[in-house]
């Protein structure tokens, strides 16, 4: 039966988390990712396997950006997903206009408000750039569109200009507000007090949208949610933008293990993965968490020999919990009852003699930077028992 543990320790600090609804901005903010641009069957591909997972939102792209993208938006609004359709826009009539072109149900809306965003980017003051969303987000609601109204670079924009650029979305009829960390400033302790803010600011629901430049993503979203947010932003395997965004299948696992939200279908996780990867040419490195090649698999004897007993001794759930593969892979550090394990699969009963021997050739070949794949142990266990097994591996062509 696959499982996974829980965290014991989360029972002395009570973590708690309200109703969350992810937003994945693969098809967005992970196309972004320098040089990678999705066909309109890849996103539709991709926007399909994000709805079967249980996704509420699926960001579809920037409608502004060209007319393919708004053709690709156009045919994933018409698919009749359950997931709504999010688009993102600046503030703009026009770029609103190609997100109601689409047949979106959502708009993701922002201005920069950080004094670098103003100063350097739009130019304007404060109240210039209130009074330009604001306009804008009116605009998207009088077209019947559900708002998200975010701060670009709010993490670096001074809180009490902050809280009244969300004071202003407020009035003027968003749905959402964002807590935006676009160059993935955030720490999981300032985010938390950032929600906490919005929160006694504004009564409307956070979405939170993190970067990944410094390596907190998922951790920054996860305290967000902690805090109260309620829209986690996610791209598949974390493209995006730079270093990229807080990883889908990192967030939904910790959902799962650490809070308890059981509500995705994560044995799609390893396929949507290797999607993306194809889709987008971004590989994943073999350690990544949840998809890696590596995500499951063991060389070392002690883990070996251990989880031959049980699965949760070294890992903390199941692979086919997110549709991926245990693999044991002999090496160096491999021990016997490893080795006795991969041969008995293979039709092969080692004696204790055999076993040292080959578990020494192994661990040579092994030094001298040689894999030992199935068919390398094979002729290995045939070379140093000195005979050929006549197992039907042995006679197979
Ligand atoms: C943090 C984020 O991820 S934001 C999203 C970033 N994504 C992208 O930029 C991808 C898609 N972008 C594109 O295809 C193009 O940049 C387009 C079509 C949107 C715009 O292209 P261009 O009109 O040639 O403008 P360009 O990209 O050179 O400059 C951006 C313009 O948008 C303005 N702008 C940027 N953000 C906003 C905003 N939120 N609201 C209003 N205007 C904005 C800039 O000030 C600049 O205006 P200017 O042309 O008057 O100087
Ligand atoms: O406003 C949003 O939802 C996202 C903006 C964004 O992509 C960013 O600031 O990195």
């Amino acid at each position: 039966m696959p499982g996974y543990s829980t965290n014991e320790w989360t029972k002395y600090i009570s973590l708690e988390m309200g109703e969350i609804e992810i937003c994945d901005v693969t098809l967005r903010d992970g196309e972004q990712t320098p040089g990678v641009a999705f066909t309109r069957e890849e996103k539709i591909d991709i926007a399909r396997m994000l709805d079967e997972i249980g996704i509420e939102i699926i960001e579809a792209g920037f409608p502004a950006t060209s007319q393919g993208e708004k053709e690709s938006v156009k045919a994933i609004a018409s698919l009749g997903l359950n997931a709504k359709i999010c688009c993102l826009s600046r503030a703009i009539k026009s770029d609103i206009d190609a997100v109601i072109d689409c047949g979106a149900d959502m708009v993701g809306m922002f201005v920069g408000t950080s004094d670098l965003h103003l100063k350097y980017k739009h130019k304007k003051t404060q109240d210039e750039i209130i009074d330009c969303a604001v306009e804008a987000l009116e605009y998207a609601k009088r077209h019947g569109l559900i708002v998200r109204f975010s701060p670009e670079d709010g993490s670096r924009t001074g809180l009490d200009f902050l809280k009244r650029f969300y004071r202003a979305g407020e009035e003027a009829g968003a749905d959402y507000v964002g807590a935006i960390d676009t160059v993935g400033i955030m720490t999981p302790a300032t985010m938390r007090f950032m929600v906490g803010e919005i929160l006694k600011t504004v009564k409307l629901p956070i979405a939170v949208h993190c970067h990944n430049d410094l390596g907190m993503a998922v951790a920054n979203t996860l305290a967000a949610a902690e805090a109260g947010a309620k829209q986690l932003h996610t791209t598949t395997n974390g493209i995006g933008e730079r270093a990229g965004n807080a990883a889908l299948e990192e967030v939904l696992m910790n959902l799962r293990i650490q809070y308890g939200v059981d509500k995705y279908d994560t044995t799609r996780i390893t396929d949507l993965s290797r999607m993306v990867q194809k889709y987008s040419g971004i590989c994943m490195a073999k350690n990544k968490a949840i998809v890696g090649d590596h995500a499951f698999a063991h060389e070392s004897g002690i883990h070996i020999a251990a989880l031959l007993e049980n699965d949760r001794t070294y890992e903390v759930f199941s692979p086919e919990l997110v549709g991926g593969k245990r693999e044991f892979i002999l090496g160096k550090h491999s021990g016997s009852k490893a080795l006795c394990y991969m041969a008995r699969q293979m039709g092969y009963t080692l004696s204790e003699a055999e076993t040292t021997q080959v578990l020494c050739e192994i661990k040579r070949l092994s030094e001298l930077k040689k894999s030992i794949r199935r068919n390398e142990l094979k002729d290995l266990i045939d070379h140093v028992v000195g005979q050929k097994f006549n197992t039907p591996e042995a006679s197979a062509p």
